[in-house]
């Protein structure tokens, strides 16, 4: 199963998209400016919108789905209960897993903005996907909920799973690094290696990098433990 980028060029008046790189199973971690193409390049990866030159091939992905950074955006259903069904799972056991077992019978849009992400976030992560692209995930949610998504995307196995974002403070441990500058998107390889490569690494790992300690990979526990190995 992989995604690969064949020469992929999408322009929109002054702004053009180039990539040319393959995505293979495991989490990747896509990162770059406001503006400087991360939705662009997820709406083609997901196949909704095509490249003007170039191809998106998709092997073997038969279930794909793409999460909006707007979790409004998704609603379909009239309660709660409806709307986790909408993605094929068990409504009981997602509110449950989110805490909104008495929110069932509400209507999705009585929910707080961060309550229909993590619902939604949860509706998805219940799902089973060969190609799951998450457009800003970590919007909306609190710190506490972002350390939980990043538990989950990290103990998710089997599929291809990709996470665009501009967040730098709570992130999960990943196995490959993505920039995307000014429409250009950059393969910096599989982590650690990578780590080398990324220019706008959250400070916390610069600074690891700097002291020439040499993390594992992303987070900032990482950091921390290279730390603590390097003074050993
Ligand atoms: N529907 C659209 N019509 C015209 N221009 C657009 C449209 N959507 C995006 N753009 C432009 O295309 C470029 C890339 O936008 P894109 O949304 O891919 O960036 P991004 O990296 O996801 O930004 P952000 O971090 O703000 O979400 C930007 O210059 C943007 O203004």
């Amino acid at each position: 199963m992989q995604v690969v980028c064949e020469d992929v060029r999408f322009t929109r008046g002054e702004f053009t998209l180039s990539c040319t790189g393959t995505f293979c199973p495991g989490l990747h971690f896509v990162t770059g400016r406001v503006g400087s193409g991360k939705t662009t390049l997820a709406l083609l990866l997901a196949g909704l919108l095509d490249p003007l030159s170039g191809r998106v091939r998709r092997d073997e992905v038969e279930r794909l789905t793409l999460s909006f950074q707007n979790p409004e955006y998704h609603v379909t259903g009239a309660t709660v209960r409806a709307e986790i069904r909408s993605y094929g799972v068990d409504a009981a056991g997602v509110a449950a897993g989110v805490g909104l077992t008495d929110r069932l019978d509400d209507d999705p849009f009585a929910l707080s903005r961060g309550e229909l992400k993590r619902l939604h976030l949860a509706s998805l992560l219940a799902g089973e996907y060969d190609l799951l692209v998450l457009d800003e995930p970590f919007s909306s949610l609190d710190c506490i909920q972002k350390h939980r998504l990043c538990r989950a995307l990290e103990t998710r196995r089997g599929g291809i799973t990709i996470i665009f974002t501009h967040e730098r403070q709570v992130l999960p441990a990943v196995d490959h690094l993505w920039e995307v500058e000014e429409g250009q998107v950059l393969d910096l390889g599989a982590v650690p290696e990578a780590l080398a490569r990324w220019r706008h690494a959250p400070q916390y790992l610069k600074e690891a990098r700097a002291r020439g300690d040499a993390p594992e990979n992303i987070t900032f526990r990482d950091a921390m433990e290279a730390r603590c190995r390097t003074r050993d």
